[in-house]
């Protein structure tokens, strides 16, 4: 049987337009669904592995891409929203009514991601924004449960579906990290 990984991507990946405008995240709730406006695409699209990203029922992987915090507005019924752990790093904004998490928000100025929001593309009403690139955390599963002899399974189903697995974020993204420590050392 296939692993399974999220439902949007266990039938393969579908590209993004290239051009995503932006859209709508909306929550699950059937009344009174918290909305949140993001304007233009997503970037570093990507899965993560990790216990604190949000995932739908049954997935083992959340699919969690950024956007400018300016990008992201909440549109309708912004009084379900409750910060999941106020000590986070990422603050994430979850429905306090259906659970899932519309945006996360880093507030601190000295982090090398501040001024980024996480959030879900799966949420948006509309079809087109940028495909998941990588997976991230993988080794992290093992923390939600998932067995360490299913490891090598997963790791496949990542590669066969064009997601190169890594157990913290992609090369390009821990360069820009260190970059960001190195420069505010030497600052
Ligand atoms: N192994 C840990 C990793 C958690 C972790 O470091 N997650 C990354 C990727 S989302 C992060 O940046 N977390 C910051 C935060 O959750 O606030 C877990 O699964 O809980
Ligand atoms: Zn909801
Ligand atoms: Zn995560």
């Amino acid at each position: 049987m296939t692993v399974a990984l999220h439902p949007s991507i266990d039938n393969g990946i579908k590209q993004g337009s290239g051009n995503f405008a932006g859209g709508t995240l909306v929550c699950k709730c059937k009344d009174h669904p918290v909305k949140v406006g993001i304007k233009g695409d997503v970037a570093h699209n990507h899965a993560c592995g990790c216990t604190k990203c949000w995932k739908p029922p049954g997935a083992t992987f959340s699919v969690v891409a950024v956007v400018p915090r300016q990008n992201v507005t909440v549109l309708e019924n912004g009084d379900k929203l409750q910060i999941v752990d106020p000590s986070a790093v990422i603050q994430r904004y979850a429905c306090k009514a259906c659970g899932t998490h519309m945006y996360g928000r880093i507030e601190n100025k000295g982090h090398p991601f501040y001024g980024l929001d996480f959030i879900h593309p799966e949420l948006f009403q509309e079809q087109g924004s940028q495909a998941p690139q990588f997976a991230a955390f993988v080794s992290s599963v093992i923390e939600s449960g998932v067995k360490p002899e299913q490891m090598a399974g997963i790791r496949a189903r990542l590669k066969e579906i064009g997601l190169e697995p890594y157990d913290c974020l992609s090369p390009a993204l821990m360069d820009a990290i260190a970059t960001h420590v190195a420069k505010s050392k030497a600052a």
